[in-house]
């Protein structure tokens, strides 16, 4: 019987932030492929679309008129998820159909004025001014709300409905189930070890190197070794931070390096407009000890070949658990072989 090895057997990873098992099975990557080719999304877009709802100056669907905005727009949702003054439920303790009062609120953030420009197509200063506005976001509805998420959902593959690049912020009366969990794990993790879970992941990964996707003096971004998703990413401060209201200035404008070195490999992986849902988990704004939590952004992008071959989260996945033929490491291998320079500001510079 040959020695057991990670690259050749079927094995299992357990994610600690979520309490899940991922089956990982590396010998399967070599099958042939004869199932569904999507087409690749349309490449240029305009700088500015006169029909487009988010664009500066238009007209969105409601007849508000967006502002002439030369950085970032924040707007309520036209169609929010979550309203403010949502008449409370009664309390219920229905062993089988329980239901829960849900307040919050829906932002969109447009990321420039920009039509065509996502964010690995930003410069660094457009760059910091979408940190800066994913900061002002989150103080501002974390006075409100105990829970903040900001997100973006980018490409017409992650049922985005306007191209436009952009992102939200929804507020909640309520910690979600994802975050409930990361909570509680990492608490528990605390109490047992007395650091920081994820502290403790990112100082592991920098002295390991083979799931590195992007390093920079303050952040480090990795296909986890839990990863779900093909080429999933974690991405981590170096030193403790527990909301992403609390870095740093030299933090923040690092930040925008990582951002955009690592979305500029998504896009060189296929050379495409990488989709992907990314977003950040941070301490809750509640009144407990939060020194269990670390500030980080998942990057859940669907592609798994090319631009138009995509994983599907179905069968085994949605009855038994997550699966996965390509390793973390072999990812992140992919990842790193490409530029870090997007392939279209290197056509540019040419
Ligand atoms: O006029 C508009 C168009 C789109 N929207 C909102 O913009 C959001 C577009 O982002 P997504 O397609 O990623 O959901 C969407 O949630 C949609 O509700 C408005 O609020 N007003
Ligand atoms: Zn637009």
């Amino acid at each position: 019987m040959t020695d057991f090895n990670p690259i050749d057997h079927p094995h299992r990873r357990f994610n600690p932030l979520i309490g899940q098992w991922v089956l990982v099975s590396p010998h399967r990557a070599k099958r042939p492929w004869q199932g569904q080719q999507e087409a690749a999304q349309p490449e240029t877009l305009p700088q500015h679309d006169p029909d487009c709802f988010l664009c500066p100056g238009n007209t969105r669907v409601t007849g508000d008129k967006n502002p002439d905005y030369q950085n970032t727009f924040v707007f309520t949702n036209d169609f929010a998820a979550l309203m403010t003054d949502t008449p409370l439920a009664p309390e219920s303790q229905d062993p089988l159909m329980r239901c829960q009062s849900a307040r919050g609120t829906s932002r969109v953030i447009c990321f420039s004025p920009d039509h065509s420009k996502t964010l690995p197509e930003l410069t660094l200063p457009a760059l910091e001014s979408v940190i800066a506005a994913w900061q002002e976001q989150t103080a501002e509805l974390g006075r409100s709300y105990p829970w903040v998420q900001v997100f973006e959902n980018k490409g017409a593959a992650m049922g985005c409905s306007n191209p436009h690049p952009h992102g939200q912020v929804w507020a909640n009366s309520f910690l979600p189930n994802e975050v409930e969990h990361e909570d509680r794990l990492q608490r528990e993790y605390f109490q047992q070890h007395s650091s920081s879970m994820l502290l403790d992941y990112v100082q592991r990964e920098l002295a390991d190197g083979s799931r590195t996707v992007v390093e920079t003096e303050h952040w480090l971004a990795v296909v986890p070794y839990w990863a779900a998703w093909p080429f999933e990413t974690l991405l981590l401060p170096k030193t403790a931070v527990q909301r992403i209201t609390d870095l740093g200035a030299a933090q923040s404008s690092d930040l925008a390096l990582a951002l955009k070195k690592l979305t500029s490999r998504y896009d060189n992986l296929f050379q495409c407009s990488f989709p992907y849902s990314m977003g950040w988990h941070g301490a809750p704004f509640n009144e407990a000890d939060n020194r269990h939590w670390q500030l980080h952004a998942h990057f859940y992008p669907p592609l798994l070949r090319s631009a138009t071959v995509r994983k599907f989260m179905v069968g085994y996945e949605l009855l038994a658990e997550t699966q996965r033929d390509l390793t973390a490491e072999q990812a992140a291998e992919r990842l790193r072989a490409v530029s870090d320079v997007h392939y279209r500001e290197a056509g540019a510079k040419k």
